[in-house]
């Protein structure tokens, strides 16, 4: 078995994206818009009619009709450039460039490479936006299969011992989910005593809250006060889930944190991108306690999403605790939205 497997090549498409490589997937060639280089946009456009793909969260933005749903595919007209494109994929300048249309969508045709196609962008963390044209792969060309495989469970890479100020029996695990997937951490405090409901906290990474002390959102006082609530009861488990920005990544949630100077509140930003107001597949948290050996946890959280992820993947969830932590004024508005829109508990 030389060949690539089917998880080998969604692993190596992802790349491809990144990198500004077309991938093959149904009858089409796709590339991402966020990455595509003027010389392979051009050679696409050479090779027939190109159309573009987006989610149907920028359509909606975007006033376009997406006739497929949680997809719109967009008929790109003749003469539109590498900045068109981008304009159509990148609400930066929506307030400035309202008017990129009308734009004309597709009705015909099978929509599912495209939604492929925009979920790989996603999972790449770019704009979910793609472009492409019907042509068959050239050599070197990674073509997606059509029945993508299950991703294997997460496997723990490494541990060690790290004495924590919290607590000085500090323990961190690193595991790798799939293949070339993200790193996620967990961090046994103290001492877990597995017979009883462990006190257990799912926290996504946000690097301008964890590390870099931002006033935007409560996940930094969450990380701190959630690891010495841990250390206070003798010993829990701290989850860090490589789930950056709801698992759109920095530089999308940067650009959210532009929009969001521009007046929209953090649900509408992400919207507005293409996303949906939460990307993060939870599941992954549900696999990593499995792994530790946990089955009924004391989950610290005011996400309800998170306690419906756990009972459904077979965790008990023997007590919810709230984590109100870091309340500031320039958080104040986002924890609202989180509790009116995205149903947070008090
Ligand atoms: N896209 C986006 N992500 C954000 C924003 N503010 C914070 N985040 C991310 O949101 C995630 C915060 O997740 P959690 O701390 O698990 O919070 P939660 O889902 O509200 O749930 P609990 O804290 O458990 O109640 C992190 O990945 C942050 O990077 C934002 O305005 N936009
Ligand atoms: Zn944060």
């Amino acid at each position: 078995m030389l060949e690539p497997q089917p998880a080998e090549l969604l692993a190596r498409a992802r790349g491809d994206l990144r990198v500004g490589l077309p991938v093959a997937i149904g009858d089409w060639l796709m590339a991402s818009v966020e990455t595509i280089r003027p010389e392979r946009l051009a050679a696409m456009r050479a090779a027939g009619p190109l159309v573009m793909g987006v989610s149907g969260r920028r359509a909606a933005t975007l006033k376009a009709r997406a006739y497929d749903g949680d997809i719109a595919r967009i008929a790109v007209p003749e003469g539109a450039d590498a900045a068109w494109l981008r304009a159509v994929a990148d609400p930066a300048d929506d307030l400035r460039m309202p008017m990129k249309g009308p734009l004309s969508t597709l009705r015909n045709g099978d929509a599912d490479p495209w939604r492929r196609g925009v979920a790989l962008a996603k999972t790449a963390q770019l704009l979910p936006a793609v472009i492409g044209v019907a042509a068959a792969p050239p050599p070197g060309i990674t073509v997606l299969p059509a029945d993508l495989p299950l991703e294997p469970p997460p496997d723990e890479v490494a541990a060690a011992r790290v004495p924590l100020a919290v607590h000085r029996a500090g323990r961190v695990h690193v595991f790798r989910e799939g293949l070339a997937g993200e790193e996620h951490y967990a961090i046994e405090i103290g001492r877990v005593d597995r017979a009883a409901p462990v006190l257990v906290r799912l926290h996504s990474a946000c690097f301008t809250g964890d590390v870099l002390g931002s006033l935007k959102c409560d996940c930094g006082p969450q990380l701190h006060a959630a690891m010495a609530a841990m250390a206070g009861a003798g010993g829990g488990m701290l989850l860090y889930l490589n789930q950056e920005g709801r698992g759109i990544g920095l530089a999308n949630k940067m650009r959210a944190y532009d929009l969001q100077d521009q007046g929209f509140d953090t649900v509408e930003a992400n919207h507005r991108l293409g996303f949906e107001d939460d990307e993060r597949d939870f599941r992954i948290g549900a696999a990593l306690l499995r792994r530790m050996g946990i089955g009924s946890v004391r989950l610290m959280t005011n996400n309800p999403r998170k306690l419906q992820m756990m009972e459904g993947q077979g965790i008990a969830v023997a007590e919810r605790v709230p984590l109100h932590v870091g309340l500031t004024p320039e958080n104040a508005a986002y924890l609202d939205v989180k509790r009116r829109k995205s149903g947070h508990l008090e």
